[in-house]
């Protein structure tokens, strides 16, 4: 309910309150600016006080990215609240981060939005007021106040302040609107002046096991969950700054979609990551078919897996004749079978179990070579004392040929190597898919290896735990690397001091510092080291084995079973938010029950929560979209729309060779501000990009997932329905990236599902 009471004297109050604000803040980013510059020209002390400046150090500059992300709607919001919710502050400004008042007893001047005190902005409405009595959202541009929007909560100051009674319950709903309509630009924008109470209530759960959160599209999903983790950063900063939180797309433009939310909260720590980059080192480049992922996406890949790195475990088929000391010694199968027994018994992952393998082999060797030295040179009697074997064992390892045939038995192994050799190997498939059909078998071979797939980093993980990391050696090169950066920073200070011309030097004021003496070599070798500065996402990103404080899947439908084994490892405690919408499942290898997903890791530990209000797509296209989703599960009902555009939603057909030339028409005649997609069937993609450009993409169904645009133009159809097992799903998620028009041009007759679109001209 707007207020027709706001008075220009309203306005210039809170403009005031406003300015006062932004010098807060700018007082505060001066503040820690200036520590900041402190803390880097500080140098020497203990280890300890080395730690502790490189920690200051971090915390000013978060400081700083965090007032420098409040500086565009700082203040946002205002509640009056009267009673004992009050509680000595009958009025709270809301923003983007907190400010308190140092001079006046610590005195909040205003409330970070994720604050417990900040909460009835989101929640009051006429029914359930909170105590409050109004509401005010405050618009501004840059730091000038532009518009302020009332809500009465009560009756009585509604009427004080000579306004109507009457309202939706829709909170801030003009605000909300004035978002909701807004022309997109290719970024999503973070909604914490507007959040809705069912959106707040996921946001600031404190369940700690799996969240799931369905919805179904344009609901809310990925700006909650994005909200969420601003949430959990600010309220477990500590817990999660060192863990780290992690944020799972589906793909790299949606990631860069969503990339700009948490940033503009002040939030960095975060990390984004696909299910193809989260295997460290590997860039996915190639893509699967819908077919062949959906085999790589199946648990039946552990038993594969397995069965590849056993068959790198051979044994001889011929006795195999190695000369060592101009003796011939001999590796049989026996030999190696039993070696390879006790190795594998040890239930070591293979790379670990390979020192049992070759110091089994060894020893038989040894006893083969110290018998035949006794009965050749000692004439029968064997006096070799165990020392003298110990010695055979030890020139044995130091034997290269020896070491080769060892090797080749049960060699060293990474997961890129098992798994491409497997992929490009008909025999090795046949041998370790055997349980796998003909058909799967041949989906999954590969005649040349090319690069991974998004589907291949589960495998590559599974790969990493059954062969494990001997990280011996890594330890080792790692020293040896920062010893050398030592020397190497001992060196450039050397080479600073000795650069001072003697004669000057003498000259020197003894007051003017030299380099060294501001700086050790184990310092500078720090400073370089650009580990000791990574967030705990960066650090992250690199380990496979690190563990996060919290896992958010967006999407999450889209997971297979061997990515979900993926991302389980990752988060041992299990707290996790997974949003999605089974209705949208377009990957085959993905879900349509949360039950089953979770089920093997939680059992029934885990809380599902809705949302039901569609934010993005106007009622006239739902009404379509409602029919195929009608047909996917007749149970499911679409989310209700919070708005009608006025746009009807219509379709074109021309004939066949006509369809390239009306869709080109089509986007030419559009001017409208904002931006338009054209999505067609992943093989005909390609017969339109060049239309692309700033304001025009061009994108097949599996790339719009979780986008919108201001005007979708669906081409053919029919054709999406037929290009996939989840065709309809396909569909359904290309109908409703909308935002504000909706168009489809075909030539094949229209499926019956979208019966409701008008015919056009
Ligand atoms: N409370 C809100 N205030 C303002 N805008 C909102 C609000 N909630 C959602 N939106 C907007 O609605 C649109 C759809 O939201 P979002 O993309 O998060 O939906 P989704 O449920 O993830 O959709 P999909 O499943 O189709 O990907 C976005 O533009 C988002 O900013």
């Amino acid at each position: 309910m707007p207020d027709k009471a706001l008075q220009h004297g309203d306005l210039d109050r809170e403009q005031e309150y406003v300015s006062m604000l932004y010098d807060r803040l700018d007082g505060l980013r001066s503040y820690a600016a200036t520590r900041l510059s402190k803390v880097l020209l500080q140098t020497g002390g203990t280890p300890q006080a080395r730690s502790e400046r490189e920690s200051f150090s971090q915390m000013y500059t978060e400081d700083i990215a965090k007032y420098d992300a409040a500086e565009n709607g700082l203040c946002f919001g205002r509640i009056d609240l009267d009673g004992e919710a009050a509680d000595g502050d009958a009025l709270r400004y809301i923003g983007r981060v907190g400010i308190l008042d140092e001079a006046n007893d610590y005195e909040t001047l205003l409330l970070d939005w994720r604050a417990p005190l900040a909460r009835p902005f989101y929640l009051a409405t006429p029914a359930q007021p909170e105590g409050v009595t109004r509401r005010r959202h405050i618009r501004t541009r840059s730091r000038r106040v532009t518009g302020l929007g009332d809500e009465y909560l009560d009756l009585a100051a509604a009427e004080r302040a000579g306004v109507a009674d009457g309202t939706d319950g829709v909170a801030g709903e003009s605000a909300l609107l004035t978002a909701l309509n807004a022309a997109r630009t290719g970024h999503m924008n973070d909604i914490v002046e507007t959040i809705q109470s069912e959106q707040d209530a996921i946001i600031r759960s404190s369940h700690k096991s799996v969240m799931v959160v369905q919805g179904g599209p344009g609901t809310g999903k990925t700006a909650v969950a994005l909200h969420r983790a601003a949430y959990l950063l600010y309220t477990y900063r500590q817990q999660l700054a060192k863990s780290g939180v992690l944020i799972v797309g589906p793909n790299a433009t949606f990631l860069d979609y969503i990339g700009q939310v948490l940033p503009s909260l002040g939030e960095t720590g975060v990390l984004l990551s696909t299910i193809g980059d989260l295997y460290p080192g590997v860039i996915a480049t190639v893509h699967d078919s819908l077919e062949c992922g959906e085999v790589k996406g199946s648990l039946e890949m552990v038993e594969v897996l397995k069965q590849a790195v056993r068959d790198r475990q051979l044994t001889p088929p011929e006795p195999v004749t190695i000369t060592f000391d101009t003796y011939p010694i001999t590796l049989d199968r026996k030999t190696v079978t039993r070696a390879r027994g006790r190795a594998r018994s040890s239930r070591r992952p293979h790379n670990l179990a390979r020192p049992i393998f070759v110091s089994a082999v060894i020893e038989s060797l040894a006893d083969q070579f110290a018998a035949r030295l006794g009965s050749n040179v000692l004439g029968g009697a064997n006096l070799l004392s165990r020392d003298d074997v110990a010695d055979i064992r030890d020139e044995m390892r130091e034997d290269p040929d020896l070491m080769d045939a060892i090797d080749a038995l049960w060699p060293q192994l990474t997961p890129q190597r098992v798994l491409a050799d497997l992929l490009t190997s008909r025999s090795r498939l046949d041998t370790a898919a055997r349980d796998l059909t003909e058909s799967q078998r041949a989906l999954l071979h590969r005649t040349r290896m090319t690069g991974f797939s998004p589907a291949d980093a589960p495998l590559l993980d599974e790969l990493a735990e059954l062969l494990g990391v001997d990280d011996a050696a890594e330890r080792d090169r790692a020293q040896r690397e920062w010893r050398a950066q030592i020397a190497d920073a001992q060196g450039a200070l050397d080479i600073l001091t000795g650069s001072a011309p003697q004669d000057l030097e003498d000259e020197l004021d003894p007051e003017i510092l030299m380099a060294y003496d501001l700086i050790d070599a184990d310092q500078l070798a720090q400073r370089q080291d650009l580990g000791h500065r990574l967030t705990a996402a960066e650090r992250a990103a690199a380990d496979r084995t690190w563990t996060y404080g919290h896992v958010i899947v967006d999407e999450a439908q889209e997971l297979s079973a061997m990515a979900w084994r993926m991302l389980m490892r990752r988060i041992p405690n299990r707290w996790m938010t997974l949003v999605g919408d089974t209705a949208q499942t377009g990957d085959p290898a993905g879900s349509s029950s949360w039950q089953t997903v979770l089920e093997p890791y939680v059992a029934r530990r885990w809380k599902l929560t809705e949302l039901t209000v569609n934010y993005r797509t106007p009622a006239e296209i739902m009404a379509v979209a409602q029919d195929v989703l009608a047909a996917i599960d007749p149970t499911q009902t679409a989310p209700r729309s919070v708005r009608e555009s006025g746009n009807v939603p219509w379709a074109h057909r021309v004939p066949a060779a006509s369809v390239a030339d009306e869709v080109r028409r089509r986007v030419a005649a559009h001017t409208g501000p904002g931006l338009t997609v054209v999505i067609a069937a992943e093989d005909s993609v390609g017969e339109f990009t060049d239309l692309a450009s700033d304001s025009v993409s061009v994108l097949a169904v599996r790339d719009v997932k979780g986008l919108e645009f201001d005007s979708v133009l669906i081409v053919e159809p029919q054709r999406i329905l037929d290009e996939s097992p989840r065709g309809l799903n396909d569909l359904y998620v290309a109908l409703t990236r909308a935002t504000q028009r909706l168009g489809v041009v075909h030539a094949r007759p229209l499926p019956d599902v979208l019966a409701k679109l008008v015919p056009a001209e």
